[in-house]
């Protein structure tokens, strides 16, 4: 494509466009890079070092400084780039959705993703876990983040469009959404699970880290899409559901609400069993009864914010709530690791905020004949005002509660633990994981259930900046050895 085709007016000189970078080290001759201010460095210092390397364009804002290339300026940068870089790298799957919250986005898209296949759909989704493709299978593309870098998501996205993917589902962090890393992908519907405490340390305030979800339902969403809200009023920040409906009611867009308090799916009834849930659900004033093979309250809940999804964008009701009964486990979300030789299961799950960890005990209680044993910890370099939180939640719900290391990062791992051990009086402390996950495995006996959270599906532990191989369910397989 040349650069004239892709602006939509003439240029000086009318070069072929290869590619796009946003980082100036992978920029090659015919590429057009995009110079924006980060949290640690200014893109805007890479200007020279792209043009070098051949960038033939940049994307800027209007006092930057290019020389040698076009400079397409604008006030947001990164909204014109990705807008750019979206006409290059497209067509897109047709159908593509996105749920955001601070917890349920990978377990809301795998479960999309899932529902579609059960129909007969191409389906794919992008989060978290990677890209998982039509058939289930895993592969890399995301660089580790749960909305990949804007040039990483559309490329992807578009070749998922060459295998032959109609739809798509893509987790939209506040991250992502802030940084414009999804702009110009038509998106039908989105949904909105929850927002509790998560990632000030990036986004300052709740208020802030609301209005960058917000940003999906406002501008991302498509002129005819239609969204998604969880609606349970009496659940903690249950104000920015509220908040989330009005702003798509005030823009003219379809609200599908699912949920206790939901109208489209309304949950009047949720019964654990043994390996899963019955859900009594009223949709278009009928009862449905759906088995659902997946434990916990939290789970009931992306399952149905993921049936909103698909039913919006074309599913029929009693088809999608039928799948639900289909579906398989989210890797590493109340994932069994094991049963221990004296007949107590063991569960990996990535809860890694207050809420989550609430969520995930929630999910086990009913399971519990005796003790519910918990190993956690939080992660370094991340918000650390969650930390104490997450203690006071460990010691109150949990019989017992083992503080340990989850990714500590660049930061001292005991002095991670001393915050969570600040308000967790009576938990005790073991640092390293593995040792960790071996006690709570080995004192687990008859009735007991072993919560193992915070890194689910991750394979590695970071730490100073190397990430050494960990994987929970190995760790607590070879533990119950
Ligand atoms: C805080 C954050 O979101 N950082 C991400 C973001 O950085 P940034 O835009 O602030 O970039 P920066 O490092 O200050 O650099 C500014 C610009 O200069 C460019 N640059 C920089 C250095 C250089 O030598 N040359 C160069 O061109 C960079 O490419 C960038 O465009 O853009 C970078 C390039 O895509 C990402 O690698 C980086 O992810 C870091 C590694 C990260 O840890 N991000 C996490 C916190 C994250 O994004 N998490 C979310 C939410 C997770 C969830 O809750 O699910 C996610 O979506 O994964
Ligand atoms: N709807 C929910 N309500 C409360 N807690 C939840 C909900 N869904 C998931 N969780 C908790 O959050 C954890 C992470 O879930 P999931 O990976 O689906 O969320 P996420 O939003 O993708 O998280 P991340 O931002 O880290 O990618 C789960 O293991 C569980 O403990
Ligand atoms: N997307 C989240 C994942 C956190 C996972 C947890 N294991 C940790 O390292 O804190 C983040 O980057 O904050
Ligand atoms: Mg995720």
């Amino acid at each position: 494509m040349k650069l004239s085709a892709l602006l939509g007016h003439a240029t000086a000189t009318d070069e072929v466009v290869t590619g796009f970078a946003i980082d100036n080290r992978k920029v090659a001759p015919g590429t057009i890079f995009g110079a924006f201010q980060g949290a640690t460095v200014n893109g805007e210092d890479y200007i020279p070092a792209a043009v070098a390397a051949g960038a033939i364009a940049v994307v800027a804002r209007p006092q930057a400084l290019v020389e040698g290339a076009l400079h397409i300026g604008s006030d947001n940068p990164r909204a014109t780039f990705a807008d750019l870089a979206a006409r290059f790298f497209a067509p897109f799957p047709a159908t593509c959705v996105a749920p955001t919250g601070t917890n349920g986005k990978t377990s809301t898209v795998e479960l999309t993703r899932q529902l579609w296949y059960l129909v007969g759909e191409r389906a794919a989704s992008v989060g978290t876990l990677g890209i998982t493709t039509a058939d289930g299978s895993l592969k890399d593309g995301t660089g580790g983040l749960t909305t990949p870098d804007v040039v990483s998501f559309l490329a992807n996205v578009a070749g998922l469009a060459r295998e032959g993917i109609t739809h798509l589902a893509f987790e939209a962090s506040s991250h992502g959404l802030a940084q414009y890393r999804t702009q110009g992908l038509p998106v039908a519907a989105a949904a909105f699970t929850n927002l509790t405490r998560d990632h000030l340390d990036y986004h300052g305030t709740m208020e802030a880290y609301f209005q960058a979800k917000l940003r999906l339902f406002t501008e991302v969403l498509a002129d005819n899409g239609a969204a998604v809200v969880w609606r349970d009023d009496q659940a903690e920040g249950a104000d920015y559901n509220r908040r989330i409906c009005e702003a798509v009611t005030a823009r003219g867009l379809r609200l599908l609400t699912v949920g206790p308090d939901g109208e489209t799916l309304r949950l009047v009834k949720r019964t654990p069993t043994l390996l899963g849930q019955t859900l009594a659900v009223e949709a278009d004033g009928k009862s449905h009864s759906i088995t659902l093979p997946l434990i916990g309250a939290y789970q009931a809940a992306n399952a149905l914010c993921a049936a909103g999804l698909v039913m919006t964008t074309g599913g029929d009701t009693a088809k999608t709530l039928a799948a639900l009964s289909r579906v398989t486990g989210v890797r590493g979300r109340l994932e069994r690791a094991v049963i221990t030789a004296s007949g107590a299961p063991v569960y990996v799950d990535y809860a890694h905020t207050p809420d989550a960890l609430r969520a995930a005990i929630a999910a086990l209680r009913p399971h519990t004949a005796n003790r519910l044993i918990l190993a956690f910890g939080a992660g370094g370099d991340r918000d650390t005002g969650k930390r104490p939180e997450m203690g006071a939640i460990a010691v109150a719900e949990a019989d017992v509660a083992i503080v340990t290391d989850d990714n500590p990062r660049g930061e001292d791992p005991a002095a991670i633990r001393a915050m969570i051990l600040t308000a967790a009086p009576g938990a005790r402390e073991i640092g390293d994981r593995r040792a960790a996950i071996t006690a709570a495995v080995r004192m687990a006996g008859p009735g007991d259930v072993v919560l193992i959270a915070g890194k689910g599906h991750e394979q590695g532990q970071i730490v100073a900046g190397r990430t050494l191989p960990f994987d929970d369910v190995s760790v607590a397989r070879e533990a119950a050895q």
